[in-house]
């Protein structure tokens, strides 16, 4: 089970909040686009409408197969996100995402090949393990009618594909830079239907981040 939050922003009086929606055929996007046309029909004085929508992955208890009455554990293992924002008179722009996505390759992950001088004492790495965390957002374009439930995990595969490689032999990834390239590059040759792909990778092992757009 997945429950939802969703929170919608505008210019004028409004902020609603809704929580914990539950719904197994919930579409995320749609439900947003709703929104956003929804503050932009009803009131002349709403200028700007974003909306904002996240699932809650909600998993049932089981002991020893039995499945729980009442009770669930939440796994997120990437949380599924939408946005959808509008000015008055200008075009709803809808954004996916993934969040708290964490990955791990224990081995064919290296930092080499990096800028030298004077000032560096970081050793070249050939082997070492790679964590980290990644967040990610993408741009829809002109269409609206996209199968967005279908995109998203599209995108999530491709995603996982990129970062880990072959199942039987994997992929030797010299830097994060570079992992976190090859995985755009795999988006964006895949999924025709995104324009624009923010990612982000938090590091773990010495807590850096960055951000290529
Ligand atoms: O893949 C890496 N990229 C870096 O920029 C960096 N910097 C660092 O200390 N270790 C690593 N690893």
């Amino acid at each position: 089970m997945t429950s939802f939050r969703c929170v919608c922003y505008t210019n004028f009086l409004f902020s609603i909040g809704i929580s914990d929606h539950y719904q197994s055929n919930f579409h995320l996007e749609e439900f947003a686009i709703d929104i956003c046309n929804h503050f932009m029909t009803t009131f002349c004085q709403v200028a700007y409408v974003k909306a904002y929508v996240q699932e809650v992955p909600w998993q049932r208890l089981h002991e020893d197969g039995v499945p729980h009455i009442h009770s669930f554990i939440c796994v997120p293992d990437g949380i599924r996100f939408c946005e959808a924002e509008q000015c008055r008179n200008g075009p709803l722009i809808v954004f996916g995402g993934i969040k708290d996505l964490k990955l791990m390759k224990t081995t064919q992950s290296g930092f080499e090949g990096f800028y030298k001088n004077e000032h560096t004492t970081l050793p070249e790495r050939h082997d070492r393990i790679l964590c980290g965390e990644l967040f990610c957002k993408w741009s829809y374009g002109e269409c609206k009618d996209f199968d967005f439930n279908c995109i998203w995990k599209k995108i999530r595969e491709c995603i996982l594909e990129a970062f880990a490689g072959p199942p039987d032999c994997g992929e030797y990834s010299r830097s994060y830079q570079k992992t976190v390239n090859c995985i755009q590059m795999h988006v964006l040759s895949r999924v025709s239907q995104v324009s624009s792909f923010l990612l982000m990778m938090f590091y773990f092992n010495n807590s850096e981040c960055l951000m290529h757009h």
